[in-house]
C-alpha cells in the first residue's frame, strides 16, 4: 500500500510560521499582520467617520454663527448712522428729493429751513435717517437683511413692534444684551436679533416728552437675517466634505492595504530566503528537518515507512580546490537542477551544505521491503543522473555521489537521528568505493542487493526464455463443470533458484518498468498458445484464455496498437482472448479508459476486472465501461462461511454484476462449502484449486480433452 502525503509538500508548509524557528513570544507572522491591517483599517475608519460628523456638525453650526454676525453687523451699521446724525443733532435734506417733514419734529422752529438760493430743507433726526436707511432695504431686497427700529410705545405707528420685537423688548429691559431666535417669516426661515436703542441727551431736544435719563433703554433695534441663502452655501460645504473625506479614506485604505501587500512579500521573501538555500534555490537544512519531523509524525499516525536518501558529491573538494568557486558552485547548481528535474514534485531535495544533499521521498508504504526498493530506484536513478558530464564553461567535469539510504519506520521519532543513520550509510558508501549507494540497515542492504540481483536476472530471463505460462482453468457452476477457458500466469524458471511464482518478481518489474517488456512477452505467448488451441480444437470451442494486464501496460498510449500488432503477428482469432485489468488501471482518465476498452471490445476481445472489490472502482464509473466479467477478489472467498463480512460482501458483488449486466466469476475457489455458496447465489463461474491448480499447456490441454470427450 502507497500513500502519497499531501500534508508534507513544500510550499504548503514555507509561510507557516509554526514550522519556522522564531524566538517565543510575539511573532509579527502574516496572520497578526492581517489583524494589524484590519484594526488599523478600523481605526481609520473609525477616526473618518468621528471627522466626519464633526465637521458636518461644525458646517451646520456657522449658518446662525454667520447669521448673527451679519445681524450684529446690521445692527451696529444702525447704531453708527444714528450716532452720526444725532452728534450733529440731525441732518437737513431737500424736500424735492422725496423727504418728508418729519411730523414729529413739528414742535421744533428750524425743522424746515429754505437756503439763499431758495431750496426747501427739512431736518431728518437720527431715528428718521435709520428709518430712511431700512426703507431702503426693503425697497432693495424685500426678503433680504431688513432693519427695524421700535420701541413699546411708539409715536409712529410704523416702529410699533411685532409680536417676535415685543418680546425681544421684554428680553432686553430685563438685562440681556441682545436678543436673538430663528423663526419664520412668511414660510421662509430668517434669524432675528434685536439690541437696545439707548437714550442720549440729544434724544431730547427732539421728544422732550419723553421723559427719558441718557443711557436708559428707549427701544430697540431690531434685524432680520434670511437663513435660506446660508443654508444652501452649507448644504454645497456638505458635499465638498463628504468628497475630501472618501477621498481620504480611500487613499488611506489604499495605503493600508498597499503596505500590508507589501510588507506581506517582503515578509514572505524574508521567510523563504531563512528556508532556502541562496545558491541552488533547494530547501535547506531547516526546511527539510521540519518536513522530515511531519514524515516522521505520519508515518508513525499511519504506520508507516519512509526513507531518506543522504548524498555527498566524491572528489568535490578537488575540483572547487583546483577549478576554483565559481565553478564549484555551478556545478552545485547543476547537480541540484538534475536532481530536482528527476524527483517528483512531491519529493523533497534539499541542500544541507557543501556538497552535501538530501532527499526525502514524498510517498511511504506499510511494507518497509517496497520503499527500500523505491528508494534504491531512486538511488540508482540519481547515481546515473548526476555521473553524466557537466559542461560548465570550457570544463567538462565529471562528478559522482556516494549516496546513504535511511529507512523512517513507524518506530522513528527523531529526526536527526535517521539524517546521522543516513550520513553513516554514505560513508558507508564512500568507503565502498564511491558511485555508490549503502542502506544504514544491513538487512536492508543484503534485501537491497538480492533485488538488484533479481532485477538484472529478470532483464535476461525474457531474452533466456526462462518464462513460462501456466493455465488455470475457469470452470462454469451451473453447466457442470463446463470450461470457460483459463487464466495465463506467468513464472520464472530461475537457473539457480527453481521455479518462481509472480508475487516474488512482478513488484520488481513494475518498479524496475520491466513490466512492459514482460507484459509483452505474456501476451504474445498466449496468444501463440491459443492459436495453437484454435488449430488443435479445429473450430470447437474451449473458452477463453486471459492474460493479466497490469495498469502500466495498459496506460501506455499505444497500447491498442500493441495489441493489434501482437493479433497480427500470431495470427491468432482474438474471440479467444480476454485482458483481465486490475480496478488501478481504471482510475486514470475514464475517457481513455473508455475509449481503449471500446476499441479492445471492437476486435471481439473480452475485459475482465480482476480482484475486484480491494480497489476504489465507483460502481457510478464501471457503469460507463463495456466489462463483461467481475472477477471477485480471492481474500473474500477464503472466508465464505467464516466471516459474515465477507458473505455480505460476495453477494453484494453477485447481485451487482447480475444487476450491470456484467458475469462474475470467483477466484481461489478451495472447497465446495465456498462452491455451494457461490452455486446458491448464481455466480456464473469459479477458478480455484478445488478445480485445479495452474497448470502447464499441455495440463490444460489435456483438462480440455478430457471436458470435449465428456461433452461428446
Ligand atoms: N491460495 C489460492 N490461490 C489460488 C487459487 N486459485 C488460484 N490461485 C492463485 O491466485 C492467483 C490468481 O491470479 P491473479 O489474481 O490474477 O493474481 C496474479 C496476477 O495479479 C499476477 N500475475 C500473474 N501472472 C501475471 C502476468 O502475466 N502479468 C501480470 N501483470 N501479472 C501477473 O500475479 C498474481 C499471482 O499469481 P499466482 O501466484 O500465479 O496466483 C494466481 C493463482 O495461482 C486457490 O484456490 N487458492
Amino acid at each position: 500500500m502507497r500513500q502519497r502525503l499531501d500534508d508534507t509538500t513544500t510550499d504548503q508548509r514555507i509561510d507557516t510560521n509554526q514550522q519556522t524557528p522564531m524566538k517565543k513570544g510575539f511573532k509579527f507572522n502574516n496572520k497578526n499582520l492581517s489583524l494589524w491591517t484590519y484594526l488599523a483599517a478600523l481605526l481609520w475608519s473609525a477616526v473618518f467617520i468621528f471627522s466626519l460628523q464633526w465637521n458636518l456638525q461644525q458646517n451646520q453650526r456657522m449658518v446662525p454663527e454667520r447669521a448673527s454676525a451679519q445681524a450684529r453687523a446690521a445692527i451696529e451699521k444702525d447704531m453708527i448712522y444714528r450716532s452720526v446724525v444725532s452728534r450733529v443733532g440731525g441732518i437737513y435734506m431737500p424736500v424735492d428729493q422725496g423727504i418728508i417733514p418729519n411730523p414729529y419734529l413739528a414742535h421744533l422752529p428750524d425743522r424746515d429751513v429754505t437756503t439763499t438760493d431758495g431750496r426747501k430743507l427739512t431736518l431728518v433726526n437720527s431715528s428718521y435717517f435709520t428709518r430712511l436707511v431700512h426703507d431702503q432695504e426693503a425697497k432693495m431686497a424685500p426678503d433680504g437683511v431688513r432693519g427695524h427700529t421700535t420701541k413699546e410705545n411708539p409715536l409712529r405707528p410704523l416702529n410699533a413692534p411685532d409680536s417676535w420685537e415685543l418680546r425681544g423688548l421684554k428680553k432686553l429691559r430685563s438685562g440681556l444684551p441682545e436678543w436673538s431666535e430663528e423663526t419664520l417669516i412668511d414660510g421662509k426661515p430668517y434669524l432675528r436679533m434685536i439690541k437696545p436703542r439707548l437714550a442720549k441727551a440729544s434724544c431730547m431736544n427732539c421728544h422732550p416728552e419723553e421723559i427719558a435719563a441718557p443711557g436708559e433703554i428707549m427701544g430697540g433695534i431690531s434685524v432680520r437675517i434670511p437663513l435660506d441663502e446660508l443654508q444652501a452655501q452649507a448644504d454645497t460645504r456638505v458635499l465638498n466634505i463628504a468628497g475630501w473625506h472618501g477621498g481620504l479614506w480611500i487613499l488611506g485604505m489604499i495605503g493600508l492595504f498597499l503596505g500590508n501587500r507589501l510588507f506581506r512579500i517582503q515578509s514572505e521573501k524574508m521567510q523563504y530566503s531563512a528556508l532556502h538555500d541562496i545558491l541552488t534555490d533547494l530547501p535547506n537544512r531547516a526546511l527539510f528537518m521540519d518536513r522530515l519531523e511531519q514524515r516522521l509524525e505520519n508515518a508513525k499516525r499511519h504506520e508507516l515507512t519512509g526513507a531518506i536518501l543522504f548524498l555527498d558529491l566524491d572528489r568535490f573538494k578537488y575540483i572547487n580546490d583546483s577549478l576554483g568557486h565559481s565553478i564549484g558552485d555551478e556545478l552545485l547548481k547543476l547537480v541540484a537542477e538534475r536532481q530536482r528535474f528527476l524527483l517528483r514534485a512531491e519529493d523533497t531535495v534539499a541542500r544541507l551544505g557543501g556538497d552535501e544533499f538530501v532527499i526525502l521521498l514524498a510517498e511511504l508504504h506499510t511494507d518497509p521491503e517496497i520503499t527500500a526498493i523505491e528508494a534504491q530506484n531512486v538511488a540508482e536513478k540519481v547515481l546515473n543522473a548526476l555521473a553524466q558530464p557537466y559542461q560548465i564553461g570550457n570544463h567538462t567535469l565529471h562528478s559522482t555521489p556516494s549516496i546513504g539510504i535511511a529507512l523512517i519506520s513507524p518506530e522513528s521519532d527523531d529526526a536527526s537521528e535517521i539524517l546521522r543513520q543516513a550520513d553513516a550509510a554514505m560513508y558507508q558508501a564512500k568507503e565502498y568505493g564511491r558511485n555508490n549507494f549503502r542502506f544504514f540497515l544491513p538487512s536492508m542492504q543484503m534485501l537491497a542487493s538480492e533485488r538488484l540481483e533479481l532485477e538484472n536476472a529478470l532483464h535476461s530471463a525474457i531474452t533466456q526464455n526462462q518464462l513460462v505460462l501456466h493455465y488455470q482453468p475457469k470452470v462454469a457452476i451451473s453447466r457442470r463443470e463446463e470450461i470457460l477457458g483459463a487464466e495465463a500466469l506467468i513464472r520464472w524458471q530461475h537457473p539457480t533458484q527453481g521455479l518462481l511464482l509472480p508475487g516474488e518478481f512482478i513488484a520488481i518489474a513494475e518498479e524496475s518498468g520491466l513490466i512492459l517488456q514482460l507484459g509483452e512477452w505474456v501476451l504474445r505467448e498466449a496468444c501463440l498458445q491459443i492459436k495453437a488451441w484454435q488449430h488443435r480444437f479445429k473450430g470447437k470451442p474451449f473458452g477463453r484464455i486471459s492474460v493479466n494486464i497490469s495498469p502500466k501496460q495498459f496506460q501506455q498510449k499505444d497500447f491498442i496498437q500493441q495489441i493489434i500488432s501482437t493479433i497480427t503477428d500470431t495470427e491468432v482469432d482474438p474471440t479467444g482472448l480476454e485482458l483481465e485489468l486490475t480496478e488501478s488501471s481504471l482510475v486514470e482518465d475514464v475517457h481513455d479508459v473508455r475509449k481503449k476498452m471500446v476499441e479492445l471490445k471492437k476486435l471481439g476481445i473480452q475485459i475482465s476486472i480482476d480482484d475486484f472489490g480491494t480497489g476504489y472502482s465507483s460502481l457510478a464509473y464501471l457503469k460507463m465501461l463495456p466489462v463483461d466479467v467481475l472477477k471477485i477478489d480471492r481474500s473474500f472467498i477464503r472466508d465464505i462461511g467464516i466471516d459474515p463480512n465477507d458473505d455480505a460482501i460476495v453477494e453484494t458483488i453477485l447481485a451487482m454484476s447480475w444487476r450491470l449486466g456484467f458475469r462474475a466469476i470467483a477466484e481461489g475457489v478451495e472447497t465446495e462449502e465456498q462452491l455451494k455458496f457461490l452455486r446458491a447465489r448464481q455466480c456464473d463461474g469459479y477458478q480455484g484449486y478445488l478445480f485445479s491448480r495452474p497448470l502447464v499447456a499441455d495440463g490444460f490441454e489435456a483438462i480440455l480433452l478430457k471436458s470435449a470427450d465428456r461433452r461428446a
